[in-house]
């Protein structure tokens, strides 16, 4: 499988879902599947926080939430753990400014998708070089789902990332009311958890995102 190419990275990072089992309120799998039907254009499995899965538990969800995403021809990433997401064969994974470093999970992960997040310019110089496919960047509005989240940075970092040529993912507190002030502001796509997951009905929630985020289009 080669690299993705930007211009297919652009397209796939429209509506990009983010979600583990402490995010969910019912079955993290049938939350999925309605977010598919919604229109999710990639899947980021992000078992994380207090109470979350592990080892043979978390890898049990991981699969039957890949299968999901395969089913569905909707990319499968893997959030933070290398491991996992080699043991998985999953299509990429994302990592932080905390996590394994950038270049040595390049080498890892061969071509699967690289996603890095970055607060600043020379965290994003450090990516490219690393080989990132594309930039997370936030938290763009308050966020209550990652406790360690840095400052709410405002769409201003995407305006000052974007000249990089970079695809960018605008992620933290997104929903379908702010999600096309950061899509103005030059992001290829915004990444939501609760907007999505906590929604009374996740497909509409999914659908309302993505008619945002594509402009009104189908
Ligand atoms: N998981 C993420 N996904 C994205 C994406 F670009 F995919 F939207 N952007 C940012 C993050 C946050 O990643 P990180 O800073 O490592 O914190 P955590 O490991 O708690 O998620
Ligand atoms: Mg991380």
């Amino acid at each position: 499988m080669a690299r993705v190419s930007p211009d297919q990275m652009r397209s796939l990072l429209k509506v990009y879902f983010i979600a583990g089992s402490t995010n969910c309120i019912e079955d993290p799998v049938k939350v999925l599947e309605d977010a598919i039907r919604g229109g999710i254009t990639i899947f980021q499995y992000r078992e994380k926080g207090e109470g979350c899965l592990v080892d043979k538990e978390k890898l049990a969800l991981g699969r039957r939430l890949q299968q999901a995403c395969k089913e569905n021809g909707i990319p499968f990433l893997v959030n933070d753990d290398l491991e996992l997401a080699l043991e998985l064969d999953a299509d990429g994974v994302h990592i932080g400014q905390e996590d394994e470093d950038a270049a040595r999970v390049r080498e890892k992960i061969g071509d699967k998708i690289l996603g890095v997040s970055v607060h600043n310019l020379e965290e994003a110089e450090k990516a490219i070089q690393s080989g990132a496919d594309y930039f997370g960047v936030g938290p763009i509005f308050p966020t209550a789902t990652k406790k360690d989240a840095g400052a709410v940075q405002g769409t201003a970092m995407i305006e000052e990332l974007k000249g990089f040529g970079i695809p960018i993912v605008g992620i933290g507190g997104i929903n379908a009311h702010n999600a096309e002030m950061v899509m103005e502001a030059g992001a290829d796509g915004v990444s939501v958890i609760t907007a999505i997951s906590h929604a009374k009905d996740v497909r509409t929630a999914a659908t309302q995102l993505s008619e945002k985020v594509k402009g009104g289009q189908a």
